[in-house]
């Protein structure tokens, strides 16, 4: 087991990815029952700024594989050498401007990155399972696991969708929920992208945040909660257990509407500079 998939080892995943923070508002990395999670060191009003951050990497808005069933596809045929032209998502997406014949630093990917790969989850079970099916568990796997499952579940589609995949890293750990508490906007040119996680609710310390992995009216359009984790579980592999999905008696329409429309709408600015910048650290 990688060593910071123990507890307490929130502060690691914080300082790797402290390199592409801009600023981070009060929020920390804390195990939670659905692996990690981001959770609130301070009080947010609705429209504050919880964090900002640049990509860690970047890459095409589809994948050559997604499954390790693909994987093996790609595979077959050639030597299992880890080339960059074999990784495609370590081609396009570590190295975007470098040639196909460029190695990949496997240290680098095992190492340093695979913390914002969600290696505690349903998902690296069940992708474990089929990549030993077609190689033997090796460095070499471990790689093919934690690119796939960084690939596939820790990247966002930015902006529209269309301009490519990015790989965030505290956003790496921000879970999912049907009546989530922020939204994140794409305020940066698709040049130069940035990501921005604003709170759409007010927010307590020592609240996990959480967005919607499926748009922001997702909740809204899908009211049941077996068609919601249906669509999670076929979307991203895992069970949705979620405020509103685990709720015994449902949320009132009226409750969770209020919500939804917040977070289907831009939130609003925040009120000055002094609110938002510096207050958690
Ligand atoms: C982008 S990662 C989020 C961070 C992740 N918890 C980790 O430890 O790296 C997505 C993974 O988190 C877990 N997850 C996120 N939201 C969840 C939810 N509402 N219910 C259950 N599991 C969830 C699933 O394992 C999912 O594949």
């Amino acid at each position: 087991m990688p060593d910071f998939l123990g507890d307490g080892c929130g502060d690691r995943i914080l300082t790797a990815a402290s390199p592409w923070l801009r600023s981070n508002n009060g929020c920390e990395v804390r195990k939670s029952a659905n692996g990690w999670s981001l959770v609130a060191t301070k009080h947010f009003g609705q429209g504050d700024v919880v964090l900002e951050e640049c990509p860690v990497m970047r890459g095409p808005s589809t994948f050559p594989w997604n499954t390790p069933e693909e994987l093996k596809k790609s595979l077959e045929g050639q030597d299992r050498c880890v080339r960059v032209s074999e990784w495609m998502f370590a081609s396009h997406v570590a190295f975007p401007t470098h040639s196909e014949d460029l190695w990949i630093d496997v240290d680098f990917l095992t190492n340093e990155l695979a913390m914002f790969a969600p290696l505690d989850s349903h998902a690296a079970d069940s992708y474990r399972a089929e990549l030993a099916k077609i190689m033997a568990p090796s460095q070499l796997s471990e790689t093919l696991l934690r690119g796939l499952l960084m690939g596939k579940f820790s990247s966002f589609p930015y902006g529209d969708g269309s301009d490519g995949r990015c790989l965030f890293g505290l956003l790496s750990k921000l879970n999912h929920s049907c009546y989530p508490n922020t939204v994140c906007l794409w305020p940066g040119p698709v040049s130069a992208p940035s990501a921005q996680l604003r709170a759409v609710t007010r927010i307590q310390a020592g609240e996990e945040l959480t967005f919607s992995y499926l748009g922001n009216d997702f909740p809204l359009r899908v009211r049941s909660t077996e068609k919601r984790r249906e669509r999670l579980f076929r979307g991203f592999e895992f069970n949705c257990c979620c405020e509103l999905c685990e709720a015994k008696e449902p949320k009132t329409t009226g409750q969770l509407c209020k919500r939804a429309l917040a977070f289907g709408k831009p939130p609003p600015f925040p009120k000055s500079k002094k609110e938002v910048v510096g207050g958690g650290q």
